[in-house]
Order: structure tokens, then C-alpha cells, then sequence
């Protein structure tokens, strides 16, 4: 199977999971990415059932409105059973590094609010050691280089990704060679550095389910 099958075969079957376990009027968080975007695709089939979404980028939120499903801002939202999102690397906890589109804000706002967090990623995102994917890290740009020189401290490469603006107008700083043995204490130690708005590290939230896409079929973890 191609990585796009395997994509396929997790969005289908995270569909099917918001089907299964969400009530009718059910209002379901949405992530951003390519993993994403075929489950945008997938849950347009239950755009009648569900009671709307929440958008976790702008990409996200054109994309669900082109399927006609009805999006709304996350402050007039009380309630959001399931998110559903990709990742760039996972581990065994389901711990992850997100942010590769530089989405990362924004998906742990929506991420936080939400009571499930299904991940779905095809077979190569699953890694023992969280760190080969550079870690993105959202920064206010006059922050930029004071952050860089603290990360730097931290023992990791710092490097602006250049050209890029978040949906909320900030830069992000992607961090090479960190491999990553306690990943609960250095989101917490990278968010303390003023400037950091935050980091791609999902471990004091991690996800509560891994839908992972295999040549054997989707394997469902946690
Ligand atoms: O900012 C982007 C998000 O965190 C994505 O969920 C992540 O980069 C994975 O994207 P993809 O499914 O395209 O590999």
C-alpha cells in the first residue's frame, strides 16, 4: 500500500470511530495536515449527523467548509467529544511531536478542550524516541532570537523556518538533534522560555487512541 492508502485507511477508520461513539449533534475537533485533510474528506459522508466542527487552522477550516460541513469558533463551543488529528512522530505513550505544517498552536488549544484525542498516522510516524523530526516551536518574533539562544542552551539546533507565518502571526523555530528521553518535562521546560508561545511536544496531552495505517490494516492502540 502507498502512505496515501494507509492515510486513507486511518481517516476512514477515524470516521468510522465518530460514527460509533459520538452522539448525533456532536460537534468534532478537526486537525490540520495531509493525515487531516482525507479525514475531512471522510467525515464530509457524516455531515448530517454531526452538529459541526472546530477547526484546528485556516487550511482545516476552507477545507471543511468546501464540504459544506458548518464550522464554528472554538469560544461558542462547550463541548467537543472527539478530536481527530495526525502527528509526525508518535511513540508507545502516545506522546507526539505535531506541528510540521505549523498548525501546533492551535491544534493543542482545540486538543485541550476536547475529552478523546484519536491520532491517525500511517505505519512510519510510530518511532521508540521521540526527536528525529525537528521539533517546531511557535515564537513571537521579537522573542526570535532570544528564544533560539535559550533552546540552544537546551542542547538542541535551532533553525527559523524561513518564509513562514502561523495563522496567528508568529514564527516558528524548528529544533534539530534533540532526542527527546522525558518528553512531559521539556514541553513544560520550553514553554517556561518567555516569547514561546508554545511547542510541537503533545505529552501533557497526549493522545487517548492511535489509529495507525499498516500493510496488515489499522492497528488500534490505547
Ligand atoms: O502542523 C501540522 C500538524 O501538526 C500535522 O498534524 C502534522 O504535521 C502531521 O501532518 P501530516 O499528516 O501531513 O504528516
Amino acid at each position: 500500500m502507498t502512505q496515501d492508502e494507509l492515510k486513507q485507511a486511518v481517516a476512514q477508520a477515524a470516521a468510522d470511530h465518530v460514527a460509533e461513539s459520538t452522539p448525533v449533534g456532536a460537534i468534532i475537533g478537526v486537525g490540520t495536515g495531509s493525515t487531516a485533510n482525507f479525514f475531512i474528506d471522510a467525515l464530509a459522508a457524516l455531515k448530517d449527523r454531526i452538529g459541526g466542527a472546530v477547526a484546528s487552522s485556516e487550511a482545516t477550516r476552507q477545507r471543511l467548509a468546501g464540504h459544506g460541513i458548518p464550522v464554528l469558533d472554538l469560544n461558542e463551543v462547550s463541548r467537543i467529544p472527539v478530536y481527530v488529528d495526525g502527528a509526525d512522530e508518535i511513540d508507545d505513550g502516545l506522546n507526539m511531536i505535531k506541528g510540521g505544517g505549523g498548525a501546533l498552536t492551535r491544534e493543542k488549544i482545540v486538543a485541550a478542550v476536547a475529552d478523546c484525542f484519536v491520532c491517525i498516522a500511517d505505519a512510519s510516524k510510530l518511532v521508540d524516541t521521540l526527536g528525529k523530526f525537528p521539533l517546531p516551536v511557535e515564537v513571537i518574533p521579537m522573542a526570535r532570537a532570544h528564544v533560539i539562544r535559550e533552546l540552544e542552551k537546551l542542547g538542541g539546533l535551532p533553525q527559523l523556518r524561513e518564509g513562514f507565518v502561523t495563522d496567528n502571526g508568529n514564527q516558528i523555530v524548528d529544533v534539530r538533534g534533540l532526542l527527546i528521553h522525558d518528553p512531559k518535562g521539556l514541553e513544560a521546560k520550553i514553554n517556561q522560555i518567555v516569547g514561546v508561545v508554545t511547542n510541537g511536544l503533545f505529552a501533557m496531552r497526549p493522545a487517548d487512541l492511535l489509529l495507525l495505517g499498516t500493510s496488515e490494516g489499522v492497528r488500534r492502540i490505547g
